[in-house]
């Protein structure tokens, strides 16, 4: 079994490592000190632990530990990547605990596994690996950027200066060329503005907040943190929402934990620390973790209102600050827990720091919101504010309730009679209750369907048993409720089953958004009734916006004036993109077009590009 990195740290704190070369650890202080990022960039004089036992220089002695180590910014590549622990950062050897001052080196866990990259095979790397991901469905996605000096896009990760470790990283997860959100979103944060940027689900929002931060902290430039206290003090904050936190239930991060373990990915190697902090599992644990060294914070934010309570955590020293799915997180009762550790806890004051915002959802009223966060920001829209992604064919159907099973089967019978339910072609079924959740996985299982499920009742080990028998294809269908809408990334999702519909367009977004990840095609089916009624304009709205075929009797529906309801946030979700742009909000704090004003100009045709040529994985 793999161990997480912090049990690798554990083991090497407690020198019960079976790892080799541990004599250097056994003989070791049992707690390996943090080491600043800026401090981290020494190339050691001497390998030699003896050499250095007077511990570290003060946080001053920046001669000795300061600055690249060749005359470009970052060292060059080495051939020892992914076999050193932490020494083998972008700034030369001295990387993470590399300080030699300490002798316990730890080892970082290669969050890649076996399928590492040095630089003896960085060549032997191209396109042909990315099989699969079509990024010609990305090349006629409007964009547009609004704000005073906006930085051009980039079209290649070259363009950039990332650092070698980072780009090194990028190379092994196998990420030929920025997706579009990443190339304008990278240059924009690169150049240290402020953002509000909203892209289609599974079109690598994460990379494009994490680039940016984890290359801002390899720089340096960032001031000594203070020691030998008990709080620690990250440089860069992002926020992730938990769906349970409304709900007043214990969180329940699987999107959440995608993202952290993507974040891990990036920073591996580059001498910039990730910790994770969330609500529903024990805090002493990440406390740990956290007491040894933090420079990236990925938090939830009632962990980290408890965390920053207890002064376990400052934000002082916070340089970047990056919400995702920050309309989430301004939405469904979370604003309080945001204002509170934005604006009223030590966090440095918009324009000091650098914030971030991302979703592919984002009300016209949640902008205005989000715009309190932020200093002379540039809005982004890759792909327009609130729409589904072209890659992924929707059907809705109108299916009573007491026909959803049966009907389901049938669906279920055809895809295997189409021999598409294998394991890289995995089904996803959005139910509303847990109870339905499992009654609806236990009648699966009876019918010879593997399915397993997922839902805020079940333990942490239940869920990790469920997401990866889901992962692996053993279980090829999973059953969830809406803990599992956003967020979670998972390869080879071929089929999202909204067999209940939610309430909310916004929520449909993101759960059809779990297929069709990655410029790969994907299906969605819906089962829609009487139930729904109040979702058939935005319905309706939404795939014509997407180039899908509406059927006849849900644009009935969606013009009844009774079933015309707008987006519950008063409309907006398609419209003016940058609220800043809509003067008829500002007017009247509501705008009403749904897909009116913001259509002008060089985005003013948008007819969804590459909709027409999009095939389902079904087809
Ligand atoms: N440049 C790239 N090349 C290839 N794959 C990429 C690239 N960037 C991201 N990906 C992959 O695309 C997938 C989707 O990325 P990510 O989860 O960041 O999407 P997202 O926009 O945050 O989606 P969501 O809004 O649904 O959370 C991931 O598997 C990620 O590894």
């Amino acid at each position: 079994m793999r161990t997480s990195w912090a049990d690798a740290v554990d083991n090497v704190a407690t020198g019960s490592s079976d790892n080799a070369g541990t004599k250097e650890q056994k003989s070791a202080p049992t707690k390996p000190a943090y080491v600043p990022p800026h401090l981290r960039n020494k190339t050691p004089a001497s390998e030699s632990p003896a050499s250095s036992l007077s511990g570290p220089p003060s946080g001053n002695d920046r001669s000795r530990y300061n600055g690249p180590t060749s005359g470009s910014q970052w060292a060059g590549s080495r051939s020892d990547y992914g076999r050193q622990g932490y020494g083998g950062g972008g700034r030369g050897s001295g990387g993470w605990g590399g300080r030699s001052g300490w002798g316990g080196r730890e080892r970082e866990v290669n969050p890649f596994g076996n399928d590492d990259v040095d630089a003896d095979t960085e060549n032997a790397f191209n396109e042909q690996e990315n099989t699969g991901i079509n990024f010609d469905a990305y090349e006629d996605i409007p964009v547009e950027t609004s704000g005073d000096n906006v930085p051009p896009p980039v079209n290649t990760f070259a363009e950039i200066d990332l650092g070698d470790a980072l780009n090194l990283n990028i190379r092994r997860c196998k990420y030929v060329k920025p997706t579009p959100v990443q190339r304008h979103a990278i240059p924009i944060s690169l150049a240290g503005r402020d953002l509000m940027a909203c892209a289609q689900t599974g079109s690598g929002k994460t990379a494009a907040f994490c680039f940016p931060i984890i290359s801002g902290i390899m720089r340096g430039h960032i001031p000594q943190r203070p020691r030998g206290v008990r709080t620690v003090f990250p440089l860069a904050l992002i926020l992730s929402p938990t769906r349970e936190l409304s709900m007043q239930k214990l969180s329940f991060p699987i999107g959440f934990t995608c993202r952290y373990e993507e974040a891990r990915k990036f920073s591996y190697q580059t001498g910039v620390r990730v910790v994770v902090a969330y609500g529903g599992a024990p805090i002493n644990q990440q406390l740990r973790e956290l007491e040894r060294g933090v420079d990236i914070l990925v938090a939830t934010p009632g962990r980290l209102v408890d965390l920053l309570e207890r002064a376990k955590v400052s934000l002082q020293m916070i340089r970047y600050l990056a919400l995702d799915e920050a309309d989430r997180m301004l939405d469904m009762g979370f604003e309080p827990q945001i204002r509170k550790i934005v604006e009223q806890m030590d966090m440095p004051p918009p324009g000091e720091r650098q914030t971030m915002l991302f979703s592919a959802t984002f009300p016209k009223e949640i902008q205005r919101l989000a715009s309190d966060f932020l200093s002379n920001y540039i809005f982004l829209a890759v792909g327009r504010v609130g729409s589904s992604t072209d890659l992924i064919v929707q059907r809705i159907e109108f299916v009573h309730e007491s026909d959803k099973r049966s009907h389901l089967m049938d669906l279920l019978h055809a895809q295997r009679a189409n021999g598409v339910q294998t394991k890289q072609a995995l089904t996803l079924v959005f139910v509303e209750t847990k109870k339905g959740a499992d009654s609806l996985e236990h009648w699966l299982c009876l019918n010879g369907f593997p399915a397993t499920t997922i839902h805020g009742d079940r333990t942490q080990q239940e869920r990790e048993l469920a997401l990866r028998s889901f992962k692996s294809g053993n279980t090829p269908i999973l059953v969830a409720t809406d803990v599992a809408a956003r967020g979670l990334d998972i390869p080879h999702v071929a089929h999202v089953i909204n067999f209940d519909l939610p309430n909310d367009i916004d929520d449909y977004v993101h759960r059809i958004g779990r297929t069709g990840r990655a410029g790969k095609t994907g299906l969605a089916t819906a089962f829609f009734n009487e139930n729904n009624m109040s979702l058939a304009k935005p319905l309706a709205d939404l795939m014509k916006e997407a180039n899908q075929e509406v059927p006849d009797w849900l644009t009935r529906f969606a013009s009844r004036a009774s079933y015309g309801g707008k987006s519950r946030r008063g409309g907006g979700r398609f419209g003016a993109r940058d609220f800043r742009r809509d003067s008829s909000f500002n007017r009247s704090g509501s705008g009403n077009d749904y897909y009116g004003g913001g259509s002008s100009g060089r985005y003013g045709g948008y007819s969804g590009g590459y909709g027409p040529a999009a095939t389902s994985a079904w087809d």
